[in-house]
């Protein structure tokens, strides 16, 4: 068992804390960003798609954070609603700011690339008195991802929200989730996603994100288990290092250390792996499931979202997940 214990009671199980953007997929596939004409475009934002991934599964789920106040800020809050996630800690900035685009390049189904446009964005606009205490007391857990330490006053708003957690038994999250064009340099990474990820419950990353924030101990740590137990010795129960095609390994404070396999997946790409991975996989540990079963339904869920076009679209319902891994246990495909 994860030795997590979600607080039982509250309105809300799951509020996510920060990006909220706009994906803008490439249309022609399997050419580069120079000779495509036409996007799709979805809701986008790690932490936006891991919400929506959490409410597509049947969570009650929120969000806080701040959109533009223009058709794209619109658009964002009218897709959370339609997915009955709620929104009252939702705000519209009006200090002019814009929705943070990513083009997605799709040149082939693993060379893929994001081109960020993120100047002036509303998501990182969150201030502190933006975060409602009450709102946050009211939930099981809550979502942060490290994009959102990556300037202020989104920082402190991060570092508030924290506190408010911590403070009313909510279960806190920490997806690294590090995105290169935002951070100053990899030195604040290092201080700011420690200092939450030494404060949360679960901390999930990528080998690379893990050795950007272990970086300041010398040479790089290449180690999972040696991160894991970094980690563990801290506020963590639950470490999760994601390695891409070769899976995941996901340890417990009790000792537990799961590897998990990916489902085999015709790639489209590889974006929204680990968003979707993290939807399920929290899912499964609100429910109190075995890690091994968390991070079936994690690895499930990303199979599914890699051979999609989209992101938060493609999240798949707990239906969809179940007959992935049916289909995968009947045939091995
Ligand atoms: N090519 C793939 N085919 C099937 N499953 C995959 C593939 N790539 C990743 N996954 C699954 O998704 C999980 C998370 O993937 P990854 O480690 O790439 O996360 P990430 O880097 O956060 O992803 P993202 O590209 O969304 O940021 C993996 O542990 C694995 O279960
Ligand atoms: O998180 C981002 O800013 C990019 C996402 O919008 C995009 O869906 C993605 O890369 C998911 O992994």
């Amino acid at each position: 068992m994860s030795m997590l214990r979600f607080p039982e009671g509250r309105a809300l199980d799951f509020v996510g804390l920060g990006r909220l953007c706009i994906d803008l997929n490439a249309n022609e596939i399997h050419r580069p960003m120079e000779e495509t004409l036409t996007f799709t475009k979805y809701v986008g934002g790690s932490p936006a798609n891991i919400t929506i991934a959490l409410a597509r599964l049947g969570a009650r789920a929120g969000f806080i954070g701040r959109v533009s106040n223009d058709q794209f800020g619109r658009f964002i809050t009218r897709y959370l609603h339609e997915e009955n996630i709620n929104v009252d800690n939702v705000i519209v900035d009006d200090t002019g700011s814009v929705t943070g685009l990513a083009f997605t390049e799709i040149k082939s189904p693993t060379d893929c690339s994001i081109l960020m446009y993120r100047d002036n964005v509303a998501d990182l606009k969150l201030e502190p008195a933006d975060v409602s205490e009450e709102y946050i007391r009211q939930a099981r857990s809550l979502l942060i991802s490290g994009t959102a330490l990556a300037k202020s006053p989104s920082r402190e708003a991060v570092f508030v929200a924290l506190a408010y957690a911590r403070k009313h038994g909510v279960v806190t999250i920490f997806d690294i989730d590090y995105r290169p064009y935002t951070w100053v340099n990899k030195a604040e990474i290092a201080v700011y996603c420690t200092m939450v990820a030494e404060n949360c419950d679960v901390v999930l990353g990528g080998r690379e994100e893990f050795d950007l924030l272990e970086s300041s101990e010398g040479p790089q740590r290449q180690d999972d288990d040696e991160t894991a137990r970094k980690w563990l010795d801290h506020q963590a129960r639950i470490v999760v290092v994601k390695r891409g095609g070769d899976g995941s390994i996901v340890y417990s404070r009790g000792g537990e250390r799961v590897e998990g396999a990916v489902f085999p997946a015709n790639v489209v790409k590889t974006f929204g792996a680990g968003d979707s991975f993290a939807g399920a996989f929290i899912y499964g540990l609100m429910q109190g499931w075995s890690l091994d079963r968390c991070q079936q339904y994690g690895s499930a869920s990303a199979s599914i979202v890699v051979s999609s076009h989209s992101c938060s679209d493609a999240m798949p319902t707990l239906d969809q997940i179940r007959d992935r891994i049916d289909r995968f246990v009947r045939s091995g495909t």
